[in-house]
């Protein structure tokens, strides 16, 4: 689409610009175009900004007619990108009113790329002249005019290695003019593009229909929401491929986000397995010069199909054809610093401004999803069975009251014996503890001190394999100490409760022939690492895998037929809204990794609550069950997905600044029947990375649009230096 052009206004001296700059700043700022220059909306171009030179788009808001001409800056040179669509700028101006941030600061994460917005330097290639010199050549120079006979331009270190010979023949016939230079076009070399019909599978009858109807969406090329509904190990991906590949037929870019890059391993090959090739990821760990490549690639319509992690959604995809987002459900979805957005709900914004299909896929739907289907906005579609032979597995639980571990142990005799059957049968097994690290406390017997966080309300977890003791909200470390600091006793810190190292341990003792794994964030390191682990535990190379809540899943491995989870109750304490969900969904999801072949699984739930509702829905096999329970209470609340809420947290290095202001904001509050503000109170976590933090709650019916209300009391009430104020509109953590 072109971008229209900004019309000169006859009675103006000067044509003026809104120009959107990457900075959390109010608004646009006005240009002035310089004479004779035409610039579109959308156009990316440069402007002095301060003393510095920064990227600008033009944006739609009317320019400032109020700033004299005098004091206006030109605009500078545009950018070498295509311009910004009006998708994507209405798309980054619904973001910032929905989360209360500026535009500039949503601009910036569609920029995230600055080095992308210039033409690298062309790489040049040198190409036979046709020149004939008078003499014979040297049979050096005939073996690189040989190459080129047979095949196309090459770089100069390309062609002396196809031909055998040195660089120096090479630069003198570039000099004799045998040879001569071409600049290449960036995209000359395109890498091999996905094909759709690579690996086609056959579908069940009840895939067929879903994928019918997925297909269908995407040749339709308008705006629906598909919520794809299936048991783990149904067939959502293969059905979701279905969708993609239509989209790759029509020529259309697709957007898949991933909740994390650990899940995106065997994704990655499941993709290639079916298109053939690897699509373009997209996370914060791709290097620079790889990520420049690839913003232009997509902005440039080179690249069919981009997996990425939330950011993935700011990307340049100017010609969308569908997005997927998988596990659906997953918090991780939010981004909890910086811009609060949840990603989830943001792609189904930017499918509807694009007027594509978005497909949200999970075996376990967050609320807000099934609320969307209840009311119509939505479409639910189901997969109710496994794939091939597998049933579901069976779900067990061990009550910890009357079948404990042995004191200072996690395995109660239950789960041992049914690990121990496993690994007699030559299958594998799974322990699932939601803990990284040795021990979550380490206390000093002697006169009880704790290690506590110096930055944060949180205990120091101890990572026995790195010996430090390690804050997981700030990341503060220090080393596990020879004495206690408290009393100077020796000898006298134990750890307190266990995290999957100290699993590990306990299961090395019990089954000390048994070749462990471990799988956390911290274990892992990188994506490659985690990439060699799950291929190690496909090709059985692992007995026991011990693994965090990133072990739960996407996972497929087959010859996996126990899952134990060690602390089923882990999740359910503490005031979170969403605990049950959460809870529900992760144990339901890791649930989900026992028995996917042919040989039936077995999943043990260790608890000593075994009267809880989410434990009772998980054992009978309930989840629709629990998902109206769940629901229902909800509704009665007026909370989330009924219910608005937004959370306000004021943070200060120091407390009785936090104080104070939490209690002007609250005295400031509007006072309106449909509205409820809650707090001030210190937020569970009341000291994070050093800063003091107080929360109030906004509570409101889903029918009122709170931002307005919001910004209005927020202006009204003045912000110290040394304090901050964040706005999360349907928050997910509540630290
Ligand atoms: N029609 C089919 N033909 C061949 N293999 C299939 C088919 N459908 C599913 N499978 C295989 O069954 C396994 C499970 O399918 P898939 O991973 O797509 O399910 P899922 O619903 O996405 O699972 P989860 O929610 O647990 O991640 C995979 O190995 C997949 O390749
Ligand atoms: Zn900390």
């Amino acid at each position: 689409m072109p971008a229209a052009a900004v019309t000169l206004q006859p009675t103006e001296p000067v044509t003026r610009v809104s120009v959107l700059l990457p900075l959390p700043l109010a608004g646009p700022y006005t240009y002035a175009v310089p004479e004779g220059e035409e610039v579109s909306l959308g156009s990316v171009i440069s402007v002095p900004f301060g003393k510095r030179v920064l990227p600008g788009v033009i944006w739609d808001t009317p320019p400032d007619a109020a700033v004299p001409a005098l004091k206006l800056k030109e605009i500078g040179l545009p950018f070498d990108v295509p311009p910004m669509t009006g998708e994507m700028r209405r798309f980054i101006d619904w973001v910032a009113g929905y989360t209360l941030t500026p535009q500039g600061a949503v601009l910036r994460m569609a920029l995230s790329v600055p080095a992308a917005l210039e033409a690298p330097s062309p790489t040049e290639v040198l190409a036979a002249s046709g020149l004939q010199l008078p003499g014979k050549l040297t049979a050096a120079r005939q073996k690189v005019l040989e190459v080129l006979k047979e095949g196309p331009a090459q770089t100069s270190a390309a062609l002396a290695e196809l031909a055998g010979v040195s660089t120096s023949v090479v630069k003198t016939m570039v000099k004799a003019g045998l040879l001569t230079p071409h600049a290449l076009p960036e995209f000359a070399f395109s890498p091999r593009q996905p094909d759709p019909g690579f690996a086609v599978p056959t579908f069940s009858p009840e895939q067929q229909e879903v994928a019918d109807t997925v297909v269908a969406a995407v040749e339709a090329e308008s705006f629906a929401v598909s919520l794809l509904d299936g048991v783990t190990g149904s067939g959502k991906t293969e059905v979701y491929f279905a969708a993609i590949a239509a989209a790759l037929q029509a020529g259309k870019q697709v957007l898949v986000l991933l909740p994390e890059i650990a899940l995106s391993a065997q994704w990655l090959s499941r993709f290639e397995g079916r298109f053939g090739v690897k699509p373009q990821i997209w996370h914060s760990e791709i290097g620079p010069v790889a990520r420049r490549k690839a913003w232009r690639r997509i902005a440039y319509g080179q690249v069919p199909v981009v997996v990425g992690a939330r950011s993935a959604l700011f990307l340049p995809l100017n010609n969308l054809g569908l997005i997927v987002v998988d596990e659906e459900h997953e918090g991780s979805f939010k981004q909890e610093d910086g811009v609060l957005y949840q990603a989830r709900d943001m792609a189904v914004v930017r499918a509807q401004f694009a007027k594509v299909p978005i497909i949200l896929a999970s075996a376990t739907p967050s609320l807000e999803s099934l609320a969307n289907v209840e009311a119509g906005r939505y479409t639910r579609l189901e997969l109710g069975s496994r794939h091939g032979p597998a049933g579901m597995p069976e779900i067990q639980a061990i009550d910890l009251r009357k079948d404990p571990p042995p004191r200072g142990r996690w395995i109660a005799p239950g789960l041992e014996r049914a690990v121990t059957q496993t690994l007699e049968a030559g299958e594998q097994a799974m322990l699932f503890l939601n803990r990284r690290g040795y021990a979550p406390l380490t206390l000093c017997r002697t006169c009880g001190h704790r290690f506590a966080c110096p930055n944060c309300s949180s205990w120091l977890v101890e990572h026995r394999a790195r010996q430090r003791l390690i804050c997981h909200h700030c990341g503060h470390t220090e080393a596990v100490p020879p004495a206690c600091p408290s009393c100077a006793d020796t000898g006298s810190l134990v750890p307190c409760g266990p995290g999957v190292e100290r699993l590990a341990e306990e299961a090395q003792l019990l089954w000390p022939d048994a070749r462990l794994a471990i799988m956390s964030s911290d274990m892992l390191g990188s994506p490659e690492k985690a990439e060699a682990l799950v291929s190690a535990v496909q090709a059985r190379e692992v007995d026991i895998l011990i693994g965090t809540a990133m072990m739960a899943k996407g996972h497929h491995f087959p010859h996996l037929t126990l899952v134990g989870v060690v602390d089923a109750d882990l999740g359910l304490g503490g005031g979170d809204l969403r605990a049950g969900e959460r809870t529900f969904q992760l144990l339901h999801q890791v649930s989900g990794r026992a028995g996917r072949a042919e040989h039936p699984g077995r999943v043990l739930l260790q608890t000593a609550a075994v009267e809880h509702p989410v434990l009772q829905a998980l054992l009978a096999g309930d989840r629709d069950g629990f998902i109206a329970q769940e629901m229902e209470e909800r509704r009665y609340h007026g909370m989330p997905p009924y219910g608005r809420l937004a959370a306000i947290i004021v943070s200060a290095p120091d407390a009785g600044v936090a104080d104070t202001l939490a209690r002007a904001l609250a005295r400031a509050a509007p006072r309106m029947d449909d509205l409820l503000v809650l707090g001030p109170a210190p937020a569970p976590l009341a000291l994070l990375r050093g800063m003091h933090r107080r929360r109030l709650l906004v509570k409101a019916p889903r029918a009122l649009k709170l931002q307005p209300i919001l910004a209005d009391w927020l202006s009204a009430v003045p912000i110290p230096n040394a304090a901050r104020v964040a706005v999360d509109i349907d928050p997910y953590s509540f630290l």
